[in-house]
């Protein structure tokens, strides 16, 4: 998908939610169980549910490897179940040296025929420029995340004063454009989301950690989006796990109209 096409169908759906599809089999309600696939049944209902109100489905790809062959399997049908004009992510936080970088880039973008896939910025450049080969296909790249252990080293203090996190951003420029790449940066991370934002006004900024890990989805909106949008805001558990009953489906559709009907004001205030 191009950089348009994404704006446009933020702006169409007044939306710039992300709905995480971290479907694990304890955690779906046990009425699903008896299916023959029983997460591919969730993730069908749960995308049924919250179209509407998402722009992007990101599934974290180790909730499928963990289930083996069949979990691969699912994860293909619930991409190929997904309409052609949403956004999907593979959280995968791949990368590694230039040729194994390449056939992940084949494994997500041409057989699973993903739109991205998240990348660790970690091994460098020949790590991350295999992925940035493929026409109308993104590198999300880790930035700032939203987990306790970013402090371990992403806000490491370099020699020019500058942290760890900035010299990702600032060094990644040179590999790929805003329209092939955008950024991981947590909703945890509101302090330092301004300076972000001036460092890169334009690539997208996919934001994990509304709902669940507690971000503020109005002080991330307020700095974040710009006039294409800018941001793809996601919330896995909040919607997928507002309900552990039959009434599943409807309760994450109703947690994702929630976060869509606030986008929206901040949209229209744009
Ligand atoms: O910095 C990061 C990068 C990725 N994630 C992933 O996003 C979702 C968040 O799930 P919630 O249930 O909404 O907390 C999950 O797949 C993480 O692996 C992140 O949280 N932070």
């Amino acid at each position: 998908m191009h950089y348009k096409q994404l704006s446009q169908q933020i702006f169409k759906k007044s939306s710039y939610l992300c709905v995480g599809l971290d479907s694990a089999l304890d955690k779906i309600p046990s009425h699903l169980l008896k299916e023959k696939d029983p997460i591919f049944e969730f993730n069908k209902q749960i995308i049924d549910a919250t179209i509407d109100f998402a722009v992007a489905y990101k599934p974290n790809i180790a909730f499928y490897e963990a289930l083996g062959p069949s979990g691969w399997e699912t994860l293909q049908k619930t991409i190929d179940y997904l309409p052609k004009d949403v956004f999907t992510i593979a959280d995968a936080k791949r990368g590694d040296i230039g040729n194994t970088s390449q056939m992940y880039a084949k494994a997500f973008f041409e057989s699973l025929n993903f739109d991205s896939v998240t990348v660790a910025p970690y091994m460098g450049s020949d790590s991350v420029k295999p992925f940035l080969t493929f026409e109308e296909k993104w590198v999300i790249l880790l930035a700032l995340t939203s987990n306790e252990g970013a402090q371990d080293f992403q806000f490491e203090e370099l020699q020019n004063g500058k942290p760890l996190y900035e010299k990702v951003i600032e060094q990644s420029q040179n590999w790929g454009s805003h329209e092939n790449m955008m950024y991981v940066i947590g909703a945890t991370r509101n302090e330092q989301f301004a300076h972000i934002r001036q460092l890169i006004p334009k690539h997208f900024l996919l934001v994990p950690g509304v709902g669940a890990q507690g971000g503020s989805l109005k002080e991330i909106s307020e700095i974040g989006l710009n006039k294409d949008g800018g941001l793809l805001v996601n919330s896995s558990r909040g919607i997928i796990y507002a309900s552990s009953e039959k009434d599943f489906a409807k309760a994450a559709a109703q947690e994702a109209r929630v976060l869509q009907e606030e986008m929206k004001v901040y949209l229209d205030q744009l």
